[in-house]
C-alpha cells in the first residue's frame, strides 16, 4: 500500500489514496493502529483515507491511532486539500470535502515566495446544544463554563461540537495544565457518550490564546485543528473574544487563525505539509 505522510502543526496522520489503493472496510480499524505504531508501524496520530465523492471535489475518512473513527479533522483537512491539489485531483484552489460530518470547503494558497503554502477551511457553524455534543447533564441547553465534578477536582468548561466533540477548559497558566490526568478521565467520562476531546486554554488576549489537547482516540498531540476552532468558539461565548475577529491559537506545533464570522461559520487557516511518502507492505 502507496502511503504519504503528512501533517499540519505536528498533528501527523498516514495517508492513503484510494483512487490508486483499495483497502477492505473491515480491516481499516486496525490498519490505523498498526500503522501509526511508532514503534512498529509507521508512526503517526492515525490514518486519513482520501477518495472519491458523489456530492464533493474529493472526500475524507479520518481513523484516530486506536482505530476509531472520527467524523472530522480539522489539520487532516488541510492536508487532504493540498493534496488534492498537488496531485491534480481538483483543477482549481476553491473546492469542497466530504467528511463524515458534512461537506467543508477548502481554498488552498499555493505556494508565494517559497512560504509554506496554507489552506483555509471553512468548517461550518458549531453546533452548541447539549444533545449535539453529546452530554448528559441538566436541562441547560448550552454548556458554556459549567462545573464539572471529576471526583478529586472539578473544572469549568464550555462544550462545543465541530462536527466532533470538544470540552473546553480555560486555566491562567497553560504551562502547569493537568492534562495527563484530566484528559483520559474527561475523554471516557460517562457524561460523554461518545467520548470528547478535551482542550485547556489560556487566554494571551482578546485575539491570542494558547492551546493543549487531549484528543480522543489518540491522547496527546501537537495540534488539532477542530480543538482550536472550538476553543476560538468557547472564547467568544465566555466573552473573551469577538466574533468576525482573527484569533491567533498558538498550539504546541504551531499557529492557527480562527474566525467565527456572524454568519456562523468558522474559518481555520493554517500550514499543511508533506513529510515522506513509502510503501506499507500489507
Ligand atoms: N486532529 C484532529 C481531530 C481528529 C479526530 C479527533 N481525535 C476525534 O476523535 O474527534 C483535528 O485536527 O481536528
Amino acid at each position: 500500500m502507496k502511503f504519504t505522510k503528512m501533517h499540519g502543526l505536528g498533528n501527523s496522520y498516514i495517508y492513503v489514496d484510494l483512487f490508486k489503493e483499495t483497502l477492505e472496510e473491515h480491516d481499516l480499524p486496525r490498519l490505523a493502529v498498526k500503522v501509526s505504531d511508532k514503534n512498529n508501524g509507521i508512526g503517526s496520530d492515525g490514518m486519513i483515507l482520501i477518495g472519491p465523492s458523489d456530492t464533493a471535489e474529493i472526500s475524507m475518512r479520518v481513523f484516530n491511532n486506536d482505530g476509531s473513527e472520527a467524523m472530522n479533522c480539522g489539520n487532516g483537512l488541510r492536508c487532504v486539500a493540498k493534496f488534492a491539489y498537488e496531485n491534480g485531483y481538483v483543477n482549481q484552489t476553491v473546492f469542497n470535502i466530504q467528511t463524515k460530518g458534512g461537506l467543508v470547503e477548502a481554498t488552498v494558497h499555493p505556494n508565494e515566495q517559497n512560504k509554506v503554502p496554507t489552506v483555509t477551511v471553512n468548517m461550518g457553524a458549531p453546533r452548541l446544544s447539549r444533545s449535539a455534543i453529546p452530554m448528559i447533564g441538566s436541562a441547560v441547553d448550552q454548556v458554556v463554563n459549567e462545573s464539572f465534578d471529576l471526583g478529586e477536582q472539578e473544572v469549568r468548561l464550555t462544550a462545543v461540537s465541530m462536527g466532533n466533540p470538544h470540552a473546553v477548559i480555560f486555566t491562567e497558566d497553560i504551562q502547569s495544565v493537568p492534562l495527563m490526568q484530566v484528559g483520559p478521565t474527561l475523554e471516557k467520562h460517562e457524561r460523554f457518550p461518545e467520548w470528547v476531546n478535551v482542550e485547556y486554554v489560556q487566554i494571551v488576549k482578546e485575539d491570542e490564546l494558547h492551546f493543549r489537547v487531549w484528543e480522543r482516540g489518540t491522547g496527546i498531540t501537537q495540534a488539532c485543528g477542530t480543538g482550536a476552532c472550538a476553543a476560538v468558539v468557547a472564547s467568544i461565548l465566555n466573552g473573551y473574544s469577538q466574533r468576525d475577529n482573527e484569533v491567533t491559537v498558538h498550539l504546541l506545533g504551531g499557529d492557527l487563525l480562527i474566525t467565527w464570522l456572524e454568519n456562523g461559520d468558522v474559518l481555520m487557516n493554517g500550514a499543511a505539509e508533506t513529510i515522506c511518502e513509502g510503501e506499507w507492505l500489507l
